[in-house]
Order: C-alpha cells, then sequence, then structure tokens
C-alpha cells in the first residue's frame, strides 16, 4: 500500500517534536549549523548513508558551515511519515556532529 501524504494537522503536531524543522511548501526542512566547512561535509556524509539505508533521499544543501535538509515524498506528492522517519535518523546523529 503506497504511503500516504499527511494532513496540514498531521504534519503541525508531528513538528511540534521536533525543534528546528519547519514546513515550507510542500516539504519538511531544517538547517544545521556545524563548526566549519569540513564537520558539514561529514554530516553530509553521515546522512547520505542513513538515506540509502531507509532508500528515501532529501535535497541537501552543503554550505561553507551548514547543511539544509528538504524532504518530502515524491512518490506520495507531499510529506509523509518516511520524512518524518528520516528526520528523526538525522535528529538522532545531527548534535554527534555538534551541529544546532
Ligand atoms: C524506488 C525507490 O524506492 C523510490 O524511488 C524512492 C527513493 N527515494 C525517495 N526519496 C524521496 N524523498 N521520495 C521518494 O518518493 C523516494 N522514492
Amino acid at each position: 500500500m503506497p504511503t500516504q501524504p499527511l494532513s496540514q494537522k498531521e504534519i503541525e503536531d508531528r513538528l511540534r517534536e521536533l525543534p528546528g524543522w519547519s514546513l515550507a511548501g510542500d516539504r519538511i526542512t531544517r538547517t544545521y549549523r556545524l563548526a566549519d566547512h569540513f564537520a558539514a561535509t561529514a554530516l553530509v556524509v553521515h546522512v547520505a548513508s542513513i538515506q540509502q539505508e531507509l532508500d528515501h533521499h532529501s535535497d541537501l544543501t552543503l554550505g561553507y558551515n551548514s547543511v539544509v535538509l528538504s524532504v518530502n515524498t515524491h512518490t506520495a506528492g507531499g510529506v509523509t511519515e518516511k520524512d518524518f522517519a528520516l528526520a528523526d535518523r538525522v535528529e538522532a546523529v545531527a548534535s554527534g556532529h555538534g551541529a544546532n
């Protein structure tokens, strides 16, 4: 059964449990700040490995000392539980990279 898009209320309820994350159009997004470019690059590589494991992929933008993650579920045409599962996994590792 295909993953269903969450309603606006369901998304807002889930976002309350994810400080730093917000809804931008039909995607959820968060910007992480890191110590420097190397630390930001290491976080991108770590997120990429999580995404391969989950078979779910965000758009990742690497800056000098920042990483912007933006995701929805293309196949569902909106935000689904898969996006929040990815967000939860990234949150669990981000602090280990010194991200905030
Ligand atoms: C076949 C494969 O499972 C799909 O193409 C996956 C891969 N990663 C994906 N990532 C995201 N963000 N949305 C998808 O719909 C999606 N689909």
